[in-house]
């Protein structure tokens, strides 16, 4: 059985829209259109889309907060709507926009009362207090009332009141939106962290493609609320034909522009002095050997595909007309 199973998962909202002056139609909006996935414990799942592919929703589902108008989801074995009290207890959640902590209460207060409604015995509690507090620089905030934290404090504050029950899977919804770079970071060793310790399975959205990078293996794209991709990262740049590059330094520009098999000549910039070749099936050294034989080299440098990219390729293809992976 694996930690999250949906099995056809389908949402559909009815709105009223404007028709005419006066009166007003209902509508159907297919948010989530038949999402099949498994993730198996362990796993750390990026889920993106573009504004409104359906991804909260999705978590909302899992989190047993919608009821899906078809399908089936299952995680941790429990039905997230009809056994919502018990997945409680085995689930965290953080939801970027919204807070699970006692406005008016120092932070140390909200984690208290949070331990004796999961009902964590003291010892547990304190352990899982003092990880999040190392890791996450909690000591100096932990005696200030929630309201008067800043947004990245919170967001820690977030975090360790989602763990600190011990579950099982973290559903992370923008996690570091809004965030500067320090707490961007910080939270995202963090989660890395809890990763690499590999008994949590992280269900991650974000528009912010670093935080999938950094900490994701597995990617899943969804639009109009069906998946477009479920691979790697690698696999996502092998299909859209990413290429990484290497850029050559010259001492002075080549009369004429270089020819190299294996590595096209994707672009010339400063007055032909600097020279970036796609590398196709030719290998780095290939490259340098090729042009050291024809100009003199001061440097070289090999630029990994950029994730942002390709995946703005995808979504754009998405808008063009659906194309799904093979097996999806
Ligand atoms: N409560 C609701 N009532 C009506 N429509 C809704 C409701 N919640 C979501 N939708 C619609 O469902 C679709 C998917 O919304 P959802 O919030 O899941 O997208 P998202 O991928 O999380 O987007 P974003 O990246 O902008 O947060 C959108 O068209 C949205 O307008």
């Amino acid at each position: 059985m694996s930690v999250i199973e949906m099995d056809g998962l389908r949402k559909e909202f009815t709105v009223r829209v404007r028709a005419g002056r006066l009166r007003r139609e209902k509508r159907t909006v297919t948010a989530v259109d038949g999402v099949d996935l498994r993730v198996e414990r362990g796993e750390m799942l990026g889920y993106i889309g573009p504004n409104g592919a359906g991804k909260s929703t999705t978590l909302k589902m899992l989190t047993g907060v919608l009821t899906p108008t078809a399908g089936r989801a299952q995680v941790c074995g429990l039905r997230p709507v009809a056994d919502r009290t018990r997945l409680a207890l085995r689930v965290g959640v953080v939801f970027g926009q919204r807070s699970q902590l006692w406005w008016d209460l120092p932070l140390r207060d909200s984690f208290d009362l949070l331990r004796h409604i999961y009902r964590v015995p003291a010892g547990e509690h304190a352990a899982r207090l003092g990880r999040c507090r190392g890791l996450l620089d909690l000591d100096e905030f932990l005696d200030t009332p929630v309201r008067q934290l800043s947004l990245g404090q919170r967001m820690r504050g977030e975090l360790t009141a989602a763990l600190l029950h011990g579950p099982e899977v973290l559903f992370l919804d923008e996690p570091t939106i809004g965030l500067d770079v320090v707490s961007k970071q910080a939270v995202r060793g963090f989660l890395a962290e809890l990763g690499r310790a590999g008994d949590t399975t992280l269900v991650l959205t974000t528009h912010d493609l670093a935080d999938i990078e950094r900490l994701c293996h597995r990617l899943v794209v969804i639009d109009h609320g069906r998946v477009v991709h479920d691979g790697s990262i690698a696999e996502l740049h092998q299909r859209y034909g990413s290429r990484r590059m290497v850029v050559a330094e010259l001492d002075a520009a080549l009369a004429e522009p270089p020819v190299l098999p294996g590595a096209p000549l994707h672009r010339v910039e400063a007055d032909g002095r600097r020279l970036v070749f796609a590398l196709e099936s030719a290998s780095v050294a290939e490259v340098v050997a090729g042009l050291a034989g024809l100009a003199t080299l001061r440097d070289v440098s090999i630029v990994e595909p950029d994730i942002e990219e390709v995946v703005a390729r995808l979504y754009q293809s998405e808008r063009k007309g659906p194309l799904l992976t093979p097996g999806v």
